[in-house]
């Protein structure tokens, strides 16, 4: 009843295409979105309340834009986040070295995962996620194809596999797992409404920001999430207090620290 409430920053990085958004909305919605690609811009910002024992955790989950045009904003959504999980495909090389930059980046912050140089706070750390459509080859990404999984649209997929490393504090190295998420179904190009998952949620769950709506300009003393660039003073805020209790997921508004808030290019 009266347990300790804790907030965490999870953060994910990685080129632009490789699937971020994606693994948001299967985890907040338990459903893939088929449909035209709209990349990120920004960042999105996507809550889960879930109950751990005593405590209440709130993960603020920012989904990043991996447009290099974004590479500096993106920097300041990692910083004091707990985690960050870094993704690549597994079909596309450049996504690799792309996930290798961010893991360096993120390992010469000392502010990712509330370590030190030292990696002495076990438990926290960065991550990574690769995503492959079932059948398409091994777990090494292959010379210069770009993103088979965008040619794959239109296409029937079967289950994707997703590896995923994780390396926590101290000197160990990475450790990795392969898991099977829910089959999903890939309708037409542009099959808005016949491409649900089987298994997937329910079609009235709500969306994520990032797929609806672009908020307006952020409300009057709206403060930025986390904090922003070093030396602009911008305070860090409580996550939404506004997400339902339980284990469930809900979809903030994000300010961006130059102001404004930036999701999906409505197109
Ligand atoms: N077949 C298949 N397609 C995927 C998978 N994950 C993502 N896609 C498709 O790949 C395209 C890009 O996915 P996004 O989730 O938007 O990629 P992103 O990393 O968020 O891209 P940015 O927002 O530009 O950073 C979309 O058309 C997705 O439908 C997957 O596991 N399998």
């Amino acid at each position: 009843m009266s347990g300790r409430r804790v907030d965490a920053k999870v953060v994910l990085l990685g080129q632009e295409g490789v699937g971020k958004s994606s693994l948001v909305e299967r985890c907040a919605h338990r459903r893939f979105r088929p449909g035209p690609y709209q990349n990120t811009i920004g960042a999105a910002f996507v809550a889960k309340v879930m109950s751990v024992g005593e405590q209440t955790v709130t993960l603020g989950i920012w989904d990043t834009a991996g447009s290099e045009r974004y590479e500096a904003m993106s920097r300041i959504y990692y910083r004091g986040a707990r985690a960050a999980i870094v993704c690549y495909d597994l079909t596309d090389s450049s996504s690799f070295q792309r996930a290798k930059f961010w893991v360096n980046e993120l390992q010469n912050c000392e502010e990712v995962g509330g370590r030190g140089r030292d990696g002495t706070e076990p438990g926290r750390g960065v991550g990574g996620c690769g995503t492959l459509p079932e059948g398409t080859g091994s777990r090494e990404p292959p010379s210069s194809r770009r993103s088979a999984r965008r040619r794959a649209a239109g296409s029937t997929c079967a289950a994707p596999r997703a590896t995923c490393w994780r390396r926590t504090g101290g000197s160990g190295g990475w450790t990795s797992t392969t898991c099977r998420t829910t089959p999903r179904v890939r309708t037409g190009s542009s099959g808005e409404g016949g491409g649900q998952e089987p298994g997937g949620g329910a079609g009235g769950a709500p969306r994520p920001v990032r797929h609806g709506a672009l908020p307006g300009p952020s409300p009057p003393g709206t403060a930025c999430p986390d904090s922003g660039p070093a030396g602009t003073g911008v305070p860090p805020a409580p996550l939404s207090p506004a997400v339902p209790r339980g284990d469930s997921w809900g979809s903030g508004v994000l300010p961006v620290p130059t102001g404004g808030c930036r999701f999906r290019d409505q197109g």
